[in-house]
């Protein structure tokens, strides 16, 4: 039997109960940490050398240079020609789909004219050249390829360079189509903090990027955590969540799956199941015990439900909406009645799946929205992977003559305020031109 926990809000302790539940270190646990500052500090020092001797000790590929661990747009594009037709076809659906919502994200420039004839605006521009981790210790990910590099694409970003480790030396096939269908240029095989500071500083053989984007384990978001500032970053996302509020009325076996299809991600990841009604946490926790056995990923999913998952008993779908909002889960399936009107009452989530035959699961690969999403309630605070993670934007300011005067004035006496001279006189001078 598997042993979930089981708790009702009705519990004097509930609340220490959930901080203790939702408490993870990921990228900020000391231990890793200081090993990826090793990482990074030596590929920064020895470039290709470095990169190769840590892909040889974490996933065990003997590479003698760089070119081993590179695979030119050729090789992307054979794996594309060389798929089964119905992975194909998948694959390029399921491209189509997540295009069509991207293309909507795209920002567009702006600008206003004032009646004295000056102009204020705003530029966008794409970024020049950007990463794209794509994780593959445990498991590979096409989709991840598809969600990272598709945005990418749709703002414009010139140059796409992904990195994917490839444990003993196994490549994917799908996830080099996916690169393929995507127009990713370059890939490298190598994963982790080496990747990550590879990518950030540049080495002999790896370009320097702007932006690093794309989810990971712990040692790669500390990695991206830390490489902040010399690139850009995304986020720094944990293992996958999911939480399920549900009113009583689905297939409890439906929910047990959807609870397993994020616990199957890793032994980390946390699935999470609120309901008003006792005897349907029951019938689920009684799904869970009886699918678990034929799942090919058994040991993970449990470990993941056992240390991380939770089936939580609330009083009523307004106290779950309660607790969704402080949770801010990744990811947030409503399978209840109306869950239009519920959504409407969600602040924080990364992705909302409304309704009961809304499975997470479409969402991972193929319903159009974006996969990588903020984890580790983060998503009080941040947004799904977007065309806006790919392109910046630029102030723009021409001040006519009659400009020059008005604004001249405001801007001396604030600079005199300030005590800065320099400023001040410059706008001066126009006024008197
Ligand atoms: N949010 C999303 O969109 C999304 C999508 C897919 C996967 N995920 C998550 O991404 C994660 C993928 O993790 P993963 O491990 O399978 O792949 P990964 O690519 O993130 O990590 C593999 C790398 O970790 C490094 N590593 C492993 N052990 C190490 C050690 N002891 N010391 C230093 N480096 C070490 C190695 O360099 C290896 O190449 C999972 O948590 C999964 O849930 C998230
Ligand atoms: N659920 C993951 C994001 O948390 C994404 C994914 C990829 N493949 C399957 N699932
Ligand atoms: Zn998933």
């Amino acid at each position: 039997m598997l042993n979930i926990k089981r708790y009702n809000t009705t519990q004097p302790d509930f609340d220490a109960q959930l901080v203790q539940l939702l408490a993870f270190e990921g990228a900020q646990d000391a231990a890793i940490d200081h090993v990826v500052a090793d990482i990074l500090a030596d590929v920064k020092k020895r470039g290709d050398a470095a990169v190769m001797e840590y892909s040889q000790r974490f996933d065990r590929l003997s590479a003698k240079s760089m070119s081993e661990l590179s695979l030119p747009k050729e090789r992307l594009e054979e794996a594309l020609r060389n798929l089964p037709a119905e992975q194909r076809d998948a694959l390029e659906q399921a491209a189509h789909r997540v295009r069509t919502y991207h293309d909507r994200q795209l920002m567009a420039s702006w600008s206003y004219t004032e009646e004295d004839g000056t102009m204020l605006g705003q530029q966008i521009t794409a970024l020049d050249r950007v990463g794209l981790y794509v994780p593959g210790g445990k498991a590979a990910y096409p989709s991840s390829v598809l969600m990272n590099a598709i945005p990418a694409k749709v703002a414009g970003v010139a140059e796409l360079i992904m990195v994917v480790p490839t444990p003993d030396g196994q490549l994917n096939e799908l996830v080099l189509a996916a690169a393929a269908v995507c127009g990713v240029d370059r890939v490298f095989t190598i994963g982790g903090a080496q990747a990550v500071a590879a990518l950030a500083y540049g080495t002999e053989s790896v370009p320097q990027v702007d932006k690093i984007v794309g989810p990971g384990n712990a040692y790669v978001a500390a990695a991206k955590r830390r490489v902040f500032g010399v690139v850009g970053i995304d986020m720094v996302a944990g293992p996958s969540e999911i939480l399920v509020i549900c009113d009583g009325k689905t297939d409890p076996d439906w929910i047990a799956m959807d609870l397993f299809s994020q616990a199957e991600h890793d032994e980390l990841a946390q699935s999470i199941l609120l309901s008003p009604d006792g005897a349907f946490l029951d019938a689920v926790a009684a799904s869970i015990d009886r699918l678990l056995e034929d799942m090919p990923r058994k040991a993970v999913i449990r470990e993941s439900l056992e240390n991380r998952g939770a089936l939580i008993q609330v009083k009523d779908l307004d106290e779950a909406v309660r607790i969704a909002n402080y949770i801010a889960p990744e990811h947030l399936e409503l399978s209840m009645d109306e869950p239009e009107l519920w959504a409407k009452k969600i602040k924080h989530a990364g992705a909302i799946f409304m309704g009961r035959m809304t499975c997470e699961a479409l969402g991972d690969y193929c319903a159009g929205p974006n996969h990588v999403l903020p984890t580790s309630r983060t998503a009080r605070f941040s947004s799904p992977l977007g065309v806006y993670d790919f392109q910046k934007r630029t102030s723009l300011i021409q001040v006519s003559k009659q400009g020059a005067v008005t604004l001249g004035k405001v801007a001396a006496t604030l600079a005199y305020g300030e005590g800065l001279q320099a400023h001040a006189r410059s706008a001066e001078y126009r006024m008197k031109s």
